[in-house]
Formats: structure tokens, C-alpha cells, sequence
């Protein structure tokens, strides 16, 4: 008698840039079976493939892949990981809903607060929804070509379907998760709490991402300066504020941690910057406005985070 091999999950990726590409080779490569919906690099990477240039893994390539110009060609997929920009989540809900197999998990990758609450009404109850939050550095250096500086964990938390009441079922959820990205050897890990994680990571985006805009300047000229050292030492404060007022208690040093662990960042360029010299809206509403109306509901006032925001909404409006 022979047993039945139970197949893994069907993974696929909306959104094969800098994230969704680096997440998608590195399964593809450890085995899983990975799906790849691309829009304008569709060409390139049926091509040539998807290449991975990483100053942690190495140089690695992918191709075939399994790649896809539109989701209604997709088979449906176990877990879709999202790594478009998050300007787009809402009209990407149908696509989405496309592609995922009955019951799939859905997993944001991206950065930002309540990106979930606004995703979630546009998507079928059926669906589970989880944020992940991606530590690392990579960004795009040409078509289906990524360039990966440094780190790479990823925090994972549920966010809402059918497990919302069922608190072992969630958990359950969320270790099968970060269970896929380490076997496919990247670190990760189950958080309790999706919003607690989010304001963690707001506390490295919203200095970094918004300033490398407005004073055209990679993390190494940052820190180099007084002057910007003492705005980001004092924007982190404040979304460490922020998230007091929500409820959200960050430990006494975390930010201190990011500061100190940006000083051995060599020359990196946040998102936000790439976004803005392409001529891509700024994730703006998820970084910085969802923030501050959240600290502000919660009676507290952010004033340089909220001066920042202005500054580059006016910079996204002119650059629109
Ligand atoms: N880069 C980083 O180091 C980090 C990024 N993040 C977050 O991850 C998220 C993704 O960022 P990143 O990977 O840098 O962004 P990229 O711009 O590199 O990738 C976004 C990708 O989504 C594609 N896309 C957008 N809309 C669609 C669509 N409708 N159909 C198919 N493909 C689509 C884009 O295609 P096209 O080329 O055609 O526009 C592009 O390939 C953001 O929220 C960012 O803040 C978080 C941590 C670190
Ligand atoms: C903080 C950093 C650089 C790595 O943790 C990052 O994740 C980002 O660019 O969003």
C-alpha cells in the first residue's frame, strides 16, 4: 500500500517587487510551490527570471517562475503574500480574493498601521487576514533584479476571519506562517499582537522613510548630522508616545536599539525614497496619517511627526 504524500501549500505572491520578490524566490528555492502576479516586470521575468543579488545569501537566480501578467490565470493559492505598496491595497481586494484558494491566508507585507482594518471589508469573510512585518533592506535595481542589503526577519500577527474568537486557531494560523518562511531559512517569528508589532516598526519608518524624502539623504548621511540625529532620536520618541496612548507599551530602549543599529547601516535608501524618485505616491497614509489619528483619538498630539507628514504630503502632491 502506498501513503499519500499530503502536498505542501500553494503560495502566491501579489506583487513581485523588492519584497515580494525576495520572499517568493527564497520559498520558490527551499521548495514551496510559488505563484508570481507582476504587472510592468511580467516580460523581464518570464525572460530572464527573477535574480537575487544578497550581501547575506549570496547571488541566486530563479527560472523558470512561475509567473503570471494576470490573477484570473493563477490556480488558487493556500497563502498569498501581498507586497505591492499599500497606496494600493484597496482596489487590489478583488484580485486578491481572485487568487485564494477557500479558507487561504492573506498576509500584508508591508509597513504601516491599519492597512488591515481598511483591506479587510473589501475582502470575503472567508478569507483569514494577517500583517507581516518584514525587517530588511532590499530594494529594486532593475527588472525582476533584487538587491538585498541587510536582515530579513519577518514578524507575523493575525488580523481577522474565522479564527478571530478562536484564540489557539489563530496562534495555530500564525506558527504555520513564519513556519513556511523558516523553512525556507529566514527568521521569523508569531507575534500576540498585529497593532503592537506595527508601532514597533513605525518607530525606524517614520523617521527614516519620511526624512531620506524631504532631505534627499541615505541612512549614513543621516546619522552623520547633528542636526538629523536629534530629529530622528525625536520622532522616535514621539511614536513611542503614540503607541503609549494607543495602549501599546514599547520597552524603554527599543528605540535607542533602532538608532544604534541604523549607525551600521551602511548607505541605505528607505522605500520612500525609491517611491519618490520614481514618481510612486508615498505611503503616507499608512506611515504617517493611520499614526496620528490614532495617537490623536487617544488625546495625543504629535507635533513633529505631524509636521513631517505635511511636509511630504505637500512633496507627494508636487511630485504626483
Ligand atoms: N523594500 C524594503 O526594504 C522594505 C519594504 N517594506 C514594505 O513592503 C511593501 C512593498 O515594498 P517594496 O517591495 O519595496 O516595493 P516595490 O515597489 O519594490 O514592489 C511593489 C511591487 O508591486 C507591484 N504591483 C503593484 N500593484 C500591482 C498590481 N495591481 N498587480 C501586480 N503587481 C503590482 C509593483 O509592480 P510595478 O513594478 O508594475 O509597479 C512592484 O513590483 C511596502 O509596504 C514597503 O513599505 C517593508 C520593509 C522593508
Ligand atoms: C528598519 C528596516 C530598515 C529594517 O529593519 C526596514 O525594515 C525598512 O526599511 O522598512
Amino acid at each position: 500500500m502506498t501513503s499519500a504524500v499530503e502536498p505542501g501549500p500553494r503560495i502566491g505572491i501579489i506583487g513581485t517587487g523588492a519584497i515580494g520578490g525576495f520572499y517568493g524566490l527564497m520559498l520558490a528555492r527551499a521548495g514551496f510551490d510559488v505563484h508570481f502576479l507582476l504587472r510592468s516586470e511580467y516580460a523581464a521575468v518570464s525572460e530572464r527570471g527573477l535574480q537575487l543579488n544578497s550581501a547575506v545569501h549570496g547571488a541566486l537566480n530563479l527560472h523558470p517562475v512561475q509567473a503570471y501578467a494576470n490573477a484570473a490565470d493563477m490556480p488558487p493559492c493556500d497563502w498569498l503574500l501581498v507586497g505591492t505598496k499599500t497606496t494600493g491595497n484597496v482596489e487590489l481586494a478583488p484580485t486578491i480574493a481572485q487568487v485564494a484558494a477557500p479558507g487561504a491566508k492573506v498576509v500584508l507585507l508591508q509597513n504601516g498601521l491599519g492597512i488591515e482594518d481598511d483591506l479587510r471589508e473589501h475582502l470575503p469573510e472567508s478569507l483569514h487576514l494577517l500583517g507581516g512585518l518584514c525587517y530588511i533592506c532590499v530594494h529594486r535595481s532593475g527588472p525582476g533584479i533584487v538587491e538585498h542589503q541587510a536582515m530579513g526577519r519577518v514578524s507575523l500577527g493575525y488580523h481577522s476571519g474565522s479564527a478571530t474568537h478562536d484564540a489557539a486557531r489563530r496562534q495555530a494560523i500564525v506558527e504555520e506562517g513564519a513556519g513556511l518562511f523558516r523553512e525556507a531559512g529566514i527568521d521569523s517569528q508569531a507575534m500576540p499582537d498585529l497593532d503592537q508589532a506595527r508601532w514597533h516598526k513605525l518607530v525606524w519608518n517614520v523617521p527614516y522613510n519620511g526624512l531620506s524624502v524631504l532631505l534627499g539623504a541615505n541612512t549614513s548621511t543621516l546619522m552623520a548630522d547633528e542636526s538629523s540625529r536629534e530629529l530622528i532620536q525625536g520622532l522616535m520618541a514621539e511614536v513611542v508616545q503614540g503607541a503609549r496612548a494607543c495602549g501599546h507599551e514599547i520597552a524603554p530602549g527599543y528605540a535607542e536599539q533602532m538608532f544604534n543599529m541604523t549607525e551600521r547601516l551602511t548607505d541605505y535608501w528607505p522605500s520612500m525614497y525609491h517611491d519618490h524618485q520614481h514618481q510612486r505616491p508615498l505611503e503616507l497614509a499608512a506611515i504617517y496619517a493611520r499614526p496620528l489619528a490614532a495617537a490623536r483619538a487617544a488625546g495625543c498630539e504629535l507635533p513633529r511627526m505631524q509636521a513631517l507628514y505635511q511636509a511630504l504630503s505637500f512633496i507627494d502632491r508636487r511630485n504626483g
